[in-house]
């Protein structure tokens, strides 16, 4: 369903991102795993027209993306949750909700069972939630929102223990009806427990593409990539 095929992205003349290819398949929940720096934001910032493409293609069924239109992927149901976490600040927790919701669309949970602060906050201004308040409103706008693929930037950042099992449990249920995700973290704790394949990065490429009970069987493959050397 998604495609990345030779991609090379950046900023300006920096080249972050090099010549990488990677399918993600309807259902799959995907973890992007790297050091500090190593490009996994400048990544998905690529393939969402967020950054400078120097080379290859974002592929969605097949067909590749014109570069430089964000609105193309997100009109194809693809949907990036940043790390300033993409909700409106002047808008009240319930219109952020509302605006994001697709009217035909019945999702499988229920996100104001799975974060009940957003109802006991639903007339307050989504710009006066703390970092994770709005991590929570992000995910669940994103849950909302019928995506095909719901990609999620440091993922578990300022969500307390309990709020990041209640949204790996709800977005496995996503995936459960075809949705694909993509969580990216710094540790791998939480792609280990919850994810089917793991991805880790080196210098602006995929070093590592393996499946999580693989790796869960032996973790030092994982986790030598991730020390800081
Ligand atoms: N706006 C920018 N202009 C130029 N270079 C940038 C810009 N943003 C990031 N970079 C550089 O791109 C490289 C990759 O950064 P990126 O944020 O993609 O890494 P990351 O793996 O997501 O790390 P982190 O987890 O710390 O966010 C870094 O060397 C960074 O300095």
């Amino acid at each position: 369903m998604l495609e990345l095929a030779g991609l090379s992205g950046g900023y300006r003349d920096a080249r972050v991102v090099n010549d990488l290819d990677l399918r993600i398949r309807p259902g799959e929940v995907v973890g992007l795993l790297g050091r500090n720096g190593v490009g996994k934001t400048t990544l998905l910032k690529t393939v969402f027209g967020l950054c400078r493409l120097f080379s290859g293609e974002v592929r969605v069924d097949g067909r590749a993306v014109r570069p430089g239109r964000p609105e193309l992927l997100a009109r194809a149901g693809f949907s990036l949750m940043p790390d300033d976490r993409g909700v409106f600040p002047s808008l009240t927790v319930e219109q952020n909700l509302r605006l994001a919701a697709r009217r035909d669309y019945d999702p499988p949970v229920d996100v104001r069972s799975v974060y009940p602060l957003l109802a006991d906050r639903a007339d307050q201004l989504a710009g006066t939630l703390s970092g994770g308040q709005k991590q929570q409103l992000g995910l669940a706008r994103a849950m909302l929102a019928g995506s095909r693929l719901i990609a999620v930037d440091e993922f578990s950042q300022g969500l307390q223990p309990s709020v990041v099992d209640e949204s790996l449990t709800a977005l496995q249920a996503l995936a459960a009806s075809g949705v694909a995700v993509l969580v990216v973290e710094q540790g791998p704790e939480i792609p280990l427990r919850f994810c089917d394949r793991i991805l880790v990065m080196v210098k602006g490429g995929i070093v590592l593409d393996a499946s999580a009970a693989d790796l869960r069987a032996d973790p030092s493959r994982l986790t030598d990539l991730l020390v800081v050397g």
